[in-house]
């Protein structure tokens, strides 16, 4: 019988199970069948999925994250807020400003720090990725989709399209209580035009300082909140001039608010809560 020792932790209510690789040794190939059996509510620990905190050659920390049916995503917002705290307050970095390695490239960490506890970071998540190929999205034009006409289940849709490192499409309701996230979300995920899927995005803006946000994610379904996918509805609300560049706007998430700021020079700023829910040892 195998163990590793594990904390959970969770950004807005997105939780994810959190591996410190630089104490701790998995196989690669299990990894992705760890993820769906740690992220299991009946039979393993409940999350919505696995981060691995893990040395890097490019940074003091690098970030590895499983949704939890075990597919691997290239960055997750709420999951680098939380690797920052974890890192700071496990003394793998000693500055309250550090880089941070994920699949998708290098961002910047700001800890946030009261009573030696880290409360809040801020994280540069750099800048969105627009082109068509960067999504990536099927398609004839090869510029950015903005407002685009598109067709799911019979209905026509107007999209917006902003990887953050990670795919997001982006849909504007007038009432968030209605985002059709069961019926909507699966199928738009998985939808071919979207080669490596997506995570779907549903936003009501209030006005031109705050939105509000719900998601069902790529590989995860519906979660309380998604970091990236913020980023994205903010840098989709300013393309389709509902909401200020330059300036924060707050998204309301069904687990809380984030602070997101598309700078005119072109990087995305977030900032939010991270918190460590428990500690314990895993068998497999
Ligand atoms: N489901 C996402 C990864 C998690 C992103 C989200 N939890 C966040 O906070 O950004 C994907 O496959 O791209």
């Amino acid at each position: 019988m195998k163990k590793f020792n594990f904390t959970k932790m969770h950004a807005l209510g997105n939780n994810y199970i959190y591996i410190d690789m630089f104490k701790e040794q998995i196989e690669e190939e299990r990894l992705a069948s760890l993820a769906v059996s740690v992220s299991d509510i009946h039979k393993g620990i409940g999350s919505d999925g696995m981060i691995l905190i893990c040395p890097s050659e490019v940074a003091p920390v690098k970030m590895r994250i499983f949704n939890n049916d075990g597919s691997e995503g290239r960055n997750c917002g709420n999951g680098l807020r939380c690797v920052a705290k974890y890192a700071y307050e496990n003394g793998i970095v000693e500055s309250e400003q550090f880089a941070i390695e994920t699949l998708s490239g290098i961002v910047q960490a700001y800890v946030h720090i009261d009573r030696g506890i880290v409360e809040e970071v801020t994280i540069n998540m750099g800048k969105p990725r627009l082109s068509r190929e960067q999504i990536p999205m099927k398609g004839e034009s090869a510029e950015s989709i903005v407002n685009e006409k598109a067709t799911f289940a019979g209905q026509e849709y107007n999209i917006t399209a902003v990887s953050m490192g990670n795919p997001h499409v982006i849909f504007y309701i007038d009432h968030i209580e209605k985002a059709p996230l069961t019926t909507l979300g699966p199928i738009v995920e998985k939808d071919e035009r979207f080669p490596e899927g997506v995570n779907v995005e549903f936003v009501e803006v209030v006005n031109e300082k705050e939105v509000h946000f719900r998601v069902w994610e790529r590989g995860s379904g519906i979660t309380q909140a998604c970091g990236t996918g913020a980023c994205a509805a903010v840098v989709s609300s300013v393309l389709n001039d509902k909401v200020e560049r330059d300036a924060p706007v707050v998204v309301h998430l069904a687990g809380g608010d984030l602070t997101i700021e598309w700078k005119s020079d072109g990087d995305v700023f977030m900032k939010g809560e991270a918190k460590t829910v428990c500690k314990g040892e895993y068998y497999y």
